[in-house]
């Protein structure tokens, strides 16, 4: 293995894999024709540091229920950007606004590349791989990671064929064929993860893709994950309830308030990369986490307080 060719291994179970590489999701195709096609090219050289996207004054209620307020955040190209905070503060409605699935209340900007945008404008430029990996049952592997490219209008036989070639990386070689009650949960995973990158996007979102693994596998889809982003440098917003694995994976670590949810810290993380499994005994990473832990609690206090729970 070089890397240039990771491929998912059981080395990521004891942290030796030194490579590095990016990710995946799924989307939602309507209006993909209509924009510009989306920029590919890996921005994190490209574009120095101009904003991929800039939220500004962005909030967001359901009737009575005001999920964001005022919320403001920036994601720079090639970013790795991880979003912790209590239940119900708004990851996920941030999430559909990036998506463009809701558009938010009237007086927020939102800019895409340097340009005022509507979420409605950012459909189909961002990929989006929900808590679920939605994978359709009497689809094989192959077929369930193409399903984004086929929407998009690409013949099934080159759209296969470019999913075969990336079938290592994501530890899937040899299970093209397998259907999805007969893979592991990891395994699952990965393929959804496969369909998010195969659909080059500008930005992908990610809502918690671990969050159902167990401890084990969960910490080995972290470190592939790392490899396969450093390799291709993708954007990615990562929403996890994990403060060890926002930590672990992300350049910057966004902490939300309690509803209605907006930035409360942003903590960004310096710690070397390629991350080595044993970085987290480091005393850097547990004072970062002792930081985020802090302002987190306080919000979770405030959220269980008003829930009533
Ligand atoms: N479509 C909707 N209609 C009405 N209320 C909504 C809608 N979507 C979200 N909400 C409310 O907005 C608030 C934020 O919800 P959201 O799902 O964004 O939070 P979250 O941080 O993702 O939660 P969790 O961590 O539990 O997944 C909640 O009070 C939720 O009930």
């Amino acid at each position: 293995m070089t890397d240039m060719s990771i491929a998912w291994s059981e080395d990521y179970a004891w942290g030796l894999n030194p490579g590095a590489r990016g990710l995946a999701g799924l989307l939602r195709p309507v209006k993909t024709k209509a924009l510009a096609a989306p920029a590919v090219e890996p921005a994190w050289t490209a574009s120095g540091d101009k904003p991929l996207i800039e939220l500004r004054k962005v909030s967001k209620s359901f009737g009575p229920v005001m999920a964001l307020e005022n919320l403001e955040a920036t994601i720079l190209p090639g970013e790795l950007v991880t979003v912790v905070g209590p239940s119900g503060c708004g990851k996920s409605t941030l999430f559909n606004i990036l998506a463009g699935l809701e558009e938010p209340d009237p007086g927020n900007i939102l800019r895409f590349r340097g340009k005022s945008s509507t979420a409605s404008e950012l459909l189909g430029r961002i990929s989006f791989m929900p808590q679920r990996d939605l994978l359709l049952p009497w689809r094989n592997v192959i077929d369930n990671a193409i399903l984004a490219l086929e929407i998009e209008g690409m013949p099934r036989a080159q759209a296969r064929a470019e999913a075969l070639k990336m079938l290592p990386e994501f530890g899937l070689a040899g299970f093209e064929k397998q259907y999805p009650n007969q893979l592991s949960g990891g395994m699952r995973q990965r393929v959804a993860l496969m369909r998010t990158f195969l659909f080059k996007r500008d930005l992908m979102l990610l809502d918690e893709p671990f969050g159902a693994l167990d401890a084990l596998t969960r910490t080995m889809m972290q470190r592939w994950l790392l490899d396969v982003w450093q390799k291709h440098r993708r954007t990615v917003l990562f929403i996890t309830h994990d403060v060890d694995e926002a930590i672990f994976l992300g350049d910057r670590v966004l902490v939300m308030t309690a509803r209605p949810g907006k930035v409360k810290l942003e903590q960004k993380i310096d710690l070397p990369r390629p991350r080595k499994a044993d970085i987290v005994t480091s005393p850097e990473f547990i004072g970062l986490k002792k930081t985020l832990l802090d302002a987190i609690e306080e919000e979770s206090m405030k959220s269980f307080m008003t829930s009533g729970h």
